[in-house]
């Protein structure tokens, strides 16, 4: 099956910030949650695989197809995707009863019922100016206007920031009934690590504009775990050869060491007196990026 997004190679210079060597792929029927520290690159990739900023070098494929930046061939291609931003992008002086009628303009498949549907849903009262919204009620609004069209991909940059917790459970509620088709697929970009525990099937982590790892899902809430160690136990695991030299990342802390373990059951079976836990995908990334190299 074709993918709904490959990027490939993707690179873009800012001033001292590099982006460089991104690949990421959206295949049909995956949820791929893209995660990273403050200012790692996320809403740079996501905005040059849409085509909203330039990209120095790297190839986009939507749905299998390279097209030219701004041709009709990309546009047709674009409609295909609901993309929800981390600000709210309508005139601060529309009322929420008015934005059907810029979707109606811009997407052939636009849908009022839908609409509809999803503003009672979301509560967003048809009267309301968008300058008055909270900016929970504004990305909720942002929501049902990409998902109004009928999208095959969705593209969110931070859609769940700024939703309590009732109001994300929702909005991952809605994603799910989204992916029930099995056709479609969502590549979002947050920090609400927990979030993707419960929607994502695959998590690529980007770090100061390169991929630091990208893997399914399961591979690092089930398989993986984070050994609670005395220093002493991480310099047997070491000893032991249990890691090839200078892969294992340890965090210190003022009552012992986190040790990130690939496989905590073999751990667990090699290293009986050291307890590990399950790790979280906010564990494994923490200590992939800012653990000591062992
Ligand atoms: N238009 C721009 N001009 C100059 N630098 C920019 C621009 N947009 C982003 N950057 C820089 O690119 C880097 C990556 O920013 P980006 O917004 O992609 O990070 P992010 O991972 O989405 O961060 P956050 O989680 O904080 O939203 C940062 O150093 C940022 O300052």
């Amino acid at each position: 099956m074709t993918n709904l997004i490959d990027i490939e190679n993707l690179g873009k210079r800012y001033g001292d910030f590099v982006l460089t060597g991104v690949n990421l792929a959206v295949e049909p029927g995956t949820v791929v949650g893209f995660i990273g520290s403050n200012g790692a690159g996320k809403t740079t990739t996501l905005k040059a695989a849409l085509g909203l900023i330039t990209a120095d070098e790297g190839t986009v494929r939507l749905f299998g197809q390279v097209a030219a930046p701004g041709s009709a061939a990309v546009e047709e291609l674009k409609s295909r995707i609901g993309v929800v931003l981390d600000t709210c992008a309508f005139p601060s002086t529309c009322r929420v009863g008015d934005i059907a009628s810029i979707g109606r303009v811009a997407y052939a498949t636009w849908d009022d019922a839908r609409w509809n549907e999803l503003t009672a849903l979301f509560q967003l009262a048809p009267k309301k100016k968008v300058a008055d919204l909270s900016r929970g009620m504004g990305m909720k609004l942002s929501l049902a206007f990409a998902l109004a069209h009928h999208p095959e991909l969705l593209v969110l940059d931070e859609a769940t920031a700024g939703l309590d917790p009732i109001a994300r459970d929702e909005v991952l509620d809605i994603l799910r009934d989204f992916m029930a088709t099995g056709e479609r697929g969502i590549l979002m970009s947050t920090h609400i690590t927990s979030d993707l525990e419960k929607i994502a099937d695959e998590i690529v982590c980007v770090d100061n504009g390169r991929i630091m790892f990208a893997a399914p899902k399961d591979v690092l809430t089930d398989e993986a775990g984070v050994a609670r160690c005395r220093a002493a136990d991480v310099a047997a695991v070491l000893e032991a050869g249990f890691f090839a030299p200078g892969t294992a990342r340890v965090l210190r802390h003022d009552y012992g060491c986190d040790l990130l373990v690939p496989d905590r059951f073999a751990f667990g079976r090699a290293f009986p007196d050291i307890p590990v836990d399950k790790a979280t995908i906010e564990d494994y990334m923490t200590l992939t990026l800012k653990g000591e190299s062992r």
